[in-house]
């Protein structure tokens, strides 16, 4: 069985319906009217334990929600969840000590607690005792570098300290399965960096990691499995590598060369790719496949005609290749992963 398993999981929200002001408010009172929105439609997803696995999709596309259903904040409308077999409404305390959640829009911090003092709260929630609580918070320091931040209140904190108090609380508890929800908003890079950099540490430590983001950066090097949703729904379940060797094989050589050379003669020496002049005569680009051709035999193709004063490679991100679906350009297959 599956660590993290949804069936049919399907939220409903219901919106009322109210025209603005106090007017508004006031016929609302008297003609109650509401439409229903489907945030999370059916939904069937099975994650198994080791996996890291993105969850991404565009605005509103019901990413939050699955991860509010699949931790117990929220309940579903129709559908079932399991958590290592468990229910988290039925199971609730059970639940809660197999996983961590961290919502990268909101702490779950207490605002007027220094930090030291909320985590030792959630130590007594979860019966750590004080040796595993100080060998934890010890390696939090020594990765997150937390020391600074344990004294300063809830409030107080800044984007990036917020952030990596609010990883120590929702990892204390050394939880089998983390929901990561935007884990790196509005961080600087550095910040970024480090912040991957225990992602990865924590997933190699075996730990199953369901992450949200709209920051691919997040998600290449850290899953591979991708899972994008679309009005509520999942478009894509599949490798990460898949999409890339399937929509990001081209490249693209830009080159700077010492005398200009005729485009149709570059096209000659180089069948199978397009070259497109460049902003000066000098310049030009080749766009190819990569499965086709390597960057090297492009150059190599080159060389003759004229000596090459500067090039580089540029490959598409993932991030345009998932654009592109979200925009409904690309179809991607929906494969078992
Ligand atoms: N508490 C709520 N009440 C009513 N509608 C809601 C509620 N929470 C979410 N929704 C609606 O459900 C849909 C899915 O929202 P959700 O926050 O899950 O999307 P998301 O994919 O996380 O989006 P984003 O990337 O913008 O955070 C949206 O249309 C949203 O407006």
């Amino acid at each position: 069985m599956a660590l993290v398993e949804a069936r049919q999981l399907t939220k409903v929200f219901r919106r009322p319906e109210k025209d603005p002001g106090l007017r508004g408010a006031v016929k609302h009172l008297f003609t109650r009217r509401f439409t229903d929105k489907v945030a999370v439609d059916q939904l069937d997803l099975a994650i198994e334990a080791g996996e890291a696995v993105a969850y991404v999709g565009p605005n509103g596309a019901g990413k939050s929600t699955t991860v509010k259903l699949l931790s117990g904040i929220l309940v579903p409308t129709s559908g079932e969840v399991r958590i290592d077999g468990l229910s988290p409404r039925k199971d609730r305390v059970a639940v809660a000590h197999r996983i961590g959640v961290l919502f990268g829009q909101r702490t779950q911090l207490w605002w007027d607690l220094p930090v030291a003092e909320s985590l030792a709260v959630l130590r007594d929630v979860y019966g750590i005792d004080h040796g595993t609580y100080r060998k934890r918070l010890k390696r939090f320091d020594e990765v997150l570098e937390l020391g600074d931040v344990l004294p300063v209140l809830g409030r107080k904190l800044s984007l990036g300290q917020r952030m990596r108090a609010d990883l120590a609380a929702a990892l204390l508890h050394a939880p089998p399965v983390v929901y990561l929800d935007e884990p790196t908003i509005g961080l600087d890079l550095a910040v970024k960096d480090r912040v991957r950099e225990f992602f990865r540490t924590v997933r190699d430590e075996g730990t199953t990691v369901m992450l949200t983001s709209h920051d691919l950066g997040d998600i290449e090097g850290f899953c591979r499995r991708l899972v994008i949703i679309d009005s509520g729904r999942i478009i894509f379940d599949g490798a990460l590598e898949a999409v890339k060797d399937a929509f990001a094989r081209e490249r693209i050589l830009n080159v700077e060369a010492e005398t200009a050379v005729p485009v149709a003669t570059l096209r000659e020496v180089l069948p199978g790719a397009t070259v497109e002049p460049g902003e000066t005569p000098l310049q030009f680009a080749v766009r190819f496949d990569r499965f086709a051709m390597t960057a090297g035999q492009a150059v190599t193709a080159i060389a003759p005609l004229t000596n090459l004063v500067d090039f580089h490679v540029d490959e598409p991100s993932i991030e345009d290749v998932i654009r592109r679906v979200y925009s409904g350009e690309l179809q991607l297959e929906r494969d078992s992963a």
